[in-house]
């Protein structure tokens, strides 16, 4: 486990040696500390939103002035980075660090003046600063090749990666995706927003992220259970996996029948002599030890996120709506497991869905589409296209006029190219980082109405 350690008075460094409580405590408070001043950035409506303090601005000897950062990130610096690369948005690892460093420059000096600690302020203001840049980066990556024999006879290697953020507080927690466009940054992006969706609301765990490089349409399910298999033992072999270490969960593209996969193959060979073995997944069949109500569970999630803003009069005059669902019309970016549940508790609430966007397409209805008519359709004919109660729509799920957004799909899909044609007075995702560069540079201004309920409060974990 990481620990941090000082090298002498005069600076600090994160290496793996032997625990020293006081400081780990530290770091747990810092890292909450930051997570929450992270969340409050995110949390201003955009309208108001200030920009993040720069030059004179920034904290005293911290990690400001002249956009230069102690913590070595530069404000910009990716965006230009990824214009360079001709790219016409940065990577999501870019993105989360650069929002994480923003946060931390912020909270910099507040944390140095809380630390309590005789020490010289120039000292108390080095371990600050060792420890946020420690937060920065991923403990522990694995990447795995994973041979597997198809149907056809042909042998494929896979790739797989499973990213640790940070080992402050274990297990550390984080979901298992399978996906044609992940990479190894994105595991490692995902792994460090696990870490700070749980330290802003107080779960003790670290986080964690997995990404197998697969378009799993493309694969029958006796391959995909083989790769599945294969990807934990690979994992539990290195200490990724288990019931007090690393505890995998549903992502895109995976569900029920993987973590049941994951937990049996963890359970028949690192895990069977404990009695837990099944605990290092979270999100299997209640059959296999799951529990009730975690299907839904991250839509649950987004339906309080939303209620904080949607019930609170003060919010709800600042973009010209009246409190409470009934009478409000949404728009939903991806049906999967997230999408669906958001959709069914907001229609229970008395909301109204208008529009729902899926990779093939999309569907209209001012009057309302209904969840669990939709649903039908969907396991019926694997797609939402074509449902007979509303109309196709040809444009951006995105910018379809309603009160309501809810991209609940993949990351960086609000950006500054669509952020001003967005018409929704209140967007609450559930994706971790739906908004691409619009955002990157502080506020959003092109985006006219109120950026609530950001994702990891939203979260199930
Ligand atoms: N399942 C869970 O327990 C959790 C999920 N999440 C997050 O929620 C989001 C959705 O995940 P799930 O619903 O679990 O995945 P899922 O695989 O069940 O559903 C995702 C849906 O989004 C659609 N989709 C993908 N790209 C799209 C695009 N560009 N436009 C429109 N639709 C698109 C897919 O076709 C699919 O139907 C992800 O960002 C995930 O990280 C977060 C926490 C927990
Ligand atoms: O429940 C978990 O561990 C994973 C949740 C997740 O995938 C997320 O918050 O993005």
């Amino acid at each position: 486990m990481q620990r941090l350690l000082g090298a002498g008075p005069r600076h600090w460094e994160a290496v793996g040696a032997a625990r020293r409580s006081g400081r780990a405590g530290l770091r747990l408070r810092l890292l909450a500390e930051a997570g929450r001043r992270k969340a409050a950035l995110l949390w201003q409506p955009v309208n108001g939103g200030g920009a993040p303090p720069t030059g004179s601005d920034a904290p005293e000897g911290g990690s400001g002035g002249k956009g230069g950062c102690a913590l070595g990130w530069r404000r910009g610096k990716h965006v230009a980075a990824a214009a360079q690369a001709g790219l016409d948005a940065p990577g999501l690892l870019p993105m989360v660090e650069t929002f994480c460093a923003r946060a931390m420059r912020v909270a910099e000096a507040d944390l140095v003046q809380q630390l309590r600690s005789a020490r010289p302020a120039k000292e108390k203001r080095q371990w600050v600063q060792g420890i946020l840049e420690t937060i920065q980066r991923c403990s522990h990556v694995l990447e795995v090749s994973i041979p597997v024999k198809r149907d056809s006879g042909h042998w494929e290697v896979i790739e797989g990666w499973r990213a640790q953020h940070s080992q402050h507080l274990l297990p550390c927690k984080g979901g298992v995706r399978f996906s044609e466009s992940i990479s190894i940054d994105d595991v490692k992006a995902l792994a460090a927003l696990m870490t700070y969706k749980c330290a802003v609301v107080d779960v003790p765990f670290g986080g964690a992220m997995a990404g197998v490089k697969i378009d799993p349409k493309k694969y029958s399910e006796g391959e995909l259970e083989k790769i599945t298999r294969q990807f934990t033992v690979e994992m539990a072999k290195k200490g990724f996996i288990g019931p007090g270490t690393d505890v995998a969960a549903p992502d895109i593209n995976t569900g029920e029948k993987e973590m049941s996969w994951i937990a049996d193959t963890y359970s028949r060979t690192l895990g069977y002599k404990d009695i837990n073995a099944h605990a290092c997944v979270t999100g299997k069949p209640i059959s296999q030890g799951g529990i009730h109500g975690r299907v839904s569970a991250t839509g649950r999630g987004l339906l309080h996120g939303i209620e904080n803003y949607i019930n609170n009069t003060l919010y709800m005059n600042l973009v010209g709506l009246s409190p409470g669902f009934p009478g409000k019309t949404f728009a939903l970016q991806g049906f999967g497991n997230t999408g669906l549940h958001t959709m069914r508790y907001l229609h229970r609430h008395g909301a109204c869905c208008v529009c729902v966007g899926e990779v093939d397409g999309a569907i209209y209805n001012s009057s309302g589409i209904h969840p669990k008519e939709l649903q039908d359709y969907k396991m019926e004919h694997g797609t939402i296209v074509g449902f007979p109660k509303a109309e196709p729509y040809e444009g951006s799920v995105l910018e379809v006029p309603c009160d309501i957004l809810i991209p609940a799909a993949i990351e960086k899909q609000l950006t500054k190219e669509n952020a001003h044609r967005v018409q929704a007075k209140v967007r609450s995702a559930k994706n971790a980082l739906p908004c691409r560069r619009a955002r990157i540079n502080g506020s959003c201004p092109r985006y006219r109405g109120a950026e609530f309920g950001p994702p990891y409060i939203n979260d199930p974990v």
